[in-house]
């Protein structure tokens, strides 16, 4: 090498260092951390505590509401800031797009909602909400009903062993309900096994994509169990295919038979008379599989940890029973299932629900890319990088709540110029928001109000053992609340 080649190196480096110090520079201010490494340690042993807050806390205290951090490999953009963080959730497929782990994107498959893109995302995410999970489809699928007769089954059970471990019990409600909402299943072994399966997929969510063929990994035994399911619901395409083409269309009366059948309008029918969007048997599943994970752990989660709130807060469990005696009451037949105007009736359990969601939700924030340059207050969020939007830092922000990290239900209940300020959806937003805001958070809502009344109407409980709240990977108790029953009819 002459010495003109070392000089063009040396110019091309120095020019280099400036263009990426520049570009640095704009970036919001913060650590990169240790080499390689960054600051994933740092933020993983936060989010094994109780109080996983010291990680934001401490940035947000040094370099301002959003900073720059470097975690799992890549630099993040963290936001503890509302006002960025409602722009990113509104700049879907503008500005920034959903970025999950490989991991995550493999075993979903491209044709699930959460991978979705552009018009399509729209329509089929348009789709989900008015066909499955929104109050008209609650009420005209008879949704109700069917939850309060899964719930009071699953708790029916519980007087013959008193110990249960709540997030199991809390998984198996609402696991049968998706399955029973997407393809019109009964629970029964075939849905058992399933979910055995399924849980193996969901393990892997945050685990290394080792090669798959490495069956010893938890990868690579979340490929071969998303394989089984796969298999699983294309048989259940296959026989509904079948049906479709075989037995009459929706109220058609059957040939020899005088009576008419009503087609099952689940959401497999849904996707199967799509006009113009012919979706293949894999595609069905991807679709499928995300709606299952999407509602699964997130609302079997919440279910626990408010049980556990009750369990901590005497006083709230006491205002919530009756609340919830009251209702009962109203309906005089014991066994009467809840309608949709009891759960209309039920404030202070939904501001239990609203506080349960702002102090542990399980979903505390978003991932995204940049897909292009981002300015905002100066700062330059370059094109292709990470953000994390932390819903969890602006709701225990204590400039928007007062006591932020105290658990006040009654907060809720506020229905003066505060109260709207604690209810906004700037500064509110457990389900997200935009173009991927939660098309469940009705149904989730729903679910859990009914597990409360029977829950607090038929039972008295403890703790079996000690159990904590953890937050990573995901926010949830370390045990799976164990906790012994007492039937209150005992008393
Ligand atoms: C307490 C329970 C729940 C919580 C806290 C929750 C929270 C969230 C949040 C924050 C998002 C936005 C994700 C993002 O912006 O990237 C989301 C998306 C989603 N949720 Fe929920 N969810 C819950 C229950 C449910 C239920 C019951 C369903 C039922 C089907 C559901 C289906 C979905 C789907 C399909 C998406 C993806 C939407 C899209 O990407 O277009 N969720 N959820």
């Amino acid at each position: 090498m002459g010495p003109l080649h070392v000089l063009l190196f040396v110019v091309a480096a120095v020019v280099f260092w400036y263009w990426r110090r520049r570009r640095m520079g704009r970036l919001p201010p913060g650590s990169q951390g240790l080499p390689l490494l960054g600051e994933s340690l740092r933020m993983v042993a936060a989010y094994k505590t109780e109080d996983p807050e010291t990680f934001i806390d401490e940035r947000v205290r040094r370099y301002g509401r959003v900073f720059t951090s470097h975690v799992f490999g890549e630099r993040t953009v963290f936001s503890a800031d509302q006002e960025f963080n409602r722009m990113v959730l509104f700049e879907e497929d503008r500005a920034v797009e959903a970025s999950y782990p490989s991991s995550i994107t493999t075993m979903l498959g491209e044709s699930s909602l959460l991978l979705m893109r552009g018009a399509r995302h729209k329509r089929m995410h348009a789709l989900t909400l008015t066909r499955l999970t929104s109050p008209t489809a609650i009420r005209d699928a008879a949704l109700l009903p069917h939850i309060d007769r899964l719930v009071r089954q699953t708790l029916g059970s519980w007087t013959a062993s008193p110990r249960v471990v709540l997030l199991t019990q809390a998984k198996k409600i609402t696991f049968d309900l998706t399955v029973k909402q997407l393809v019109s299943l009964n629970p029964g072994e075939w849905t058992e096994a399933l979910r055995r399966e399924y849980h193996l997929v969901i393990d892997s969510f945050f685990s290394i994509p080792f090669p798959s063929f490495l069956s010893f990994t938890t990868y690579g035994r979340a490929v071969q169990a998303r394989k089984k399911v796969e298999v699983a619901l294309k048989e259940v395409i296959r026989r509904r295919k079948q049906e479709r083409a075989t037995a009459p269309g929706e109220d058609e009366p059957i040939a020899g038979n005088k009576e008419r059948t009503k087609r099952k309008k689940d959401m497999l029918e849904e996707l199967l008379e799509l006009e113009g969007e012919a979706m293949t048997d894999e595609a069905i599943v991807d679709f499928l599989l995300s709606l299952l994970v999407a509602g699964y752990e997130t609302t079997s989660t919440i279910m626990t940890i408010a049980v556990k709130f009750l369990t901590d807060n005497p006083d709230v469990l006491t205002e919530l029973r009756k609340e919830q005696e009251g209702i009962r009451a109203r309906k005089k037949d014991e066994g009467k299932a809840l309608d949709w105007s009891d759960y209309k009736s039920m404030p202070f359990t939904q501001c239990v629900i609203n506080e349960t969601l702002r102090i542990a939700n399980i979903v505390g924030g978003v991932f995204r890319r940049a897909k292009s340059d981002i300015h905002y207050k100066g700062y330059i969020i370059p094109k292709g990088c990470k953000i994390f939007t932390s819903f969890r830092a602006v709701h225990l922000d204590h400039e928007f709540y007062e006591d932020a990290r105290t658990f006040n239900p009654w907060r809720w209940q506020k229905n003066d110029k505060a109260g709207e300020k604690i209810g906004g959806a700037n500064i509110y937003s457990p389900f997200g928001g935009g173009a991927r805001l939660c098309p469940g958070y009705e149904l989730a809502r729903v679910i859990i109000s009914v597990f409360l009344h029977y829950l607090v109407t038929q039972f008295s409980w403890e703790e079996a053992e000690k159990d904590r709240l953890t937050f990573f990977p995901t926010t949830r108790t370390v045990k799976g609340y164990p906790i012994i029953v007492k039937s209150r009819c005992e008393n």
